[in-house]
């Protein structure tokens, strides 16, 4: 069996592959996989930490809005679309797979395209409930439609069956332990906060998360914080705890750029704080997790806040919009839930009855039917 999958851009649409990846893996071992991703990128990162092969392509999106510096980038996206058939011929043909998976994000849309015009079997696997707009497209070309959950199925025209699976999530987030991650962590009798503003991390959150780091340090010292700020957010995150009073290191504050343990990360936490992208929601969910959620105001459709509203709805989270985020704010919400360890605990089993654990295989069915037709 050879599957190519095909996702990119943040960990929102690369670690679903991945995990598709290894549940295919472990049905069937001598399964060949490789992936095909952007130079240069996140998908570069990830998937090399998982042992598997990368074919690299450049594949970008077209801004909407007219300035220069937007002009010279949609050039040059579409001198990668003008190139991006010819590096998809040569890809399949080497590669030769049975089976091509996208999982969202640019980079997908070539290659998904090109094999299905050759015929080769292709399924695609949308997280949220509003569609990227390259699932949206693919999804009049491909055999299988994938969802996390029915509300897409509207904004989709399938060729294909449509079935809802729910969102693949890594097997080490499912099977990671609270104790044996808190003991890892020396967590013993703390509460410990984690925090990140998603993949590729965000400002807003870091602001607002330095002023609670500020407060936690004065006032609260059973409290432990992981935050990871993001690609670029050290140097400002930094200067805002430093405002604060507070320098790194220190004890109690765990600071990174990226999470690379977040299955460890999110069993030891007692609360999750983050922007509601679609995979970290569902690990949320996996984990059992009460959240305080800042979904991001910046994405199609505003999906992240209906995201989020599933676990407020649920009483499992609570959602601060962007527009009314402060430090006070957030530090309010987080003395609410630590005054009241009982809060935690039921937005906790709240968020574990919102899970769909079984996605992975799901999924997995679900291609072997495609494979074996
Ligand atoms: C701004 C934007 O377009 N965001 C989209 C993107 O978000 P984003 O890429 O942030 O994706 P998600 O929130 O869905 O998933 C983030 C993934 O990164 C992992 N992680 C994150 C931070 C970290 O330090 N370490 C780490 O491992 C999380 O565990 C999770 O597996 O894809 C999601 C899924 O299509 C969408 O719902 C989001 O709206």
């Amino acid at each position: 069996m050879r599957v190519l999958l095909a996702g990119g851009g943040t960990a929102g649409h690369i670690n679903p592959a991945i995990a598709i990846a290894n549940t295919i893996k472990k049905h069937h071992p001598d399964a060949e996989i490789a992936f095909v991703g952007n130079k240069g990128s996140m998908e570069e990162r990830l998937v090399g930490r998982e042992g598997y092969p990368l074919y690299t392509m450049k594949v970008l999106g077209f801004r909407r809005s007219f300035s220069p510096g937007n002009i010279a980038h949609n050039l040059q996206a579409l001198g990668c679309l003008v190139a991006s058939p010819g590096r998809c011929k040569a890809i399949l043909k080497d590669f030769a797979p049975d089976l091509v998976v996208g999982t969202g994000g640019y980079v997908a849309g070539p290659i998904l395209q090109a094999a299905a015009k050759r015929g080769i079997k292709t399924a695609i696997h949308e997280q949220n409930a509003f569609p990227g707009i390259t699932n949206k497209l693919l999804a009049k070309e491909v055999d299988k439609v994938l969802l996390a959950v029915p509300e897409a199925q509207r904004f989709l025209q399938p060729k294909g069956d449509c079935v809802v699976t729910g969102n693949p999530i890594r097997e080490s987030v499912l099977l990671a332990m609270p104790k044996e991650s808190r003991a890892h962590y020396q967590l013993e009798g703390k509460i410990c906060i984690l925090s990140f503003g998603g993949s590729l991390g965000a400002r807003p959150l870091n602001e607002v998360v330095a002023d609670l780091m500020a407060y936690t340090q004065k006032h609260c010292p059973n409290v432990c914080h992981i935050h990871a700020y993001g690609g670029s957010g050290r140097d400002a995150f930094v200067a805002r705890l430093r405002a604060g009073g507070v320098e790194l290191p220190r004890a109690g504050l765990d600071c990174r750029e990226y999470i690379e343990d977040m299955d460890r990360c999110l069993a030891a936490a007692d609360i999750v704080i983050s922007r509601a992208g679609a995979i970290t929601l569902s690990e949320i969910e996996a984990a059992g997790k009460a959240a305080i959620l800042i979904p991001s105001p910046y994405v199609a459709e505003n999906h992240q806040f209906k995201n989020a509203q599933v676990l407020e709805r649920a009483g499992a989270a609570a959602i601060i919009e962007e527009k009314d985020l402060t430090g006070p704010a957030l530090i309010a919400k987080v003395r609410s839930l630590i005054e009241h360890p009982e809060t935690i605990e039921a937005w906790g089993r709240a968020s574990s009855k919102l899970a769909i654990v079984d996605a992975n295989e799901r999924i997995y069915r679900e291609l072997a039917e495609l494979l074996a037709r």
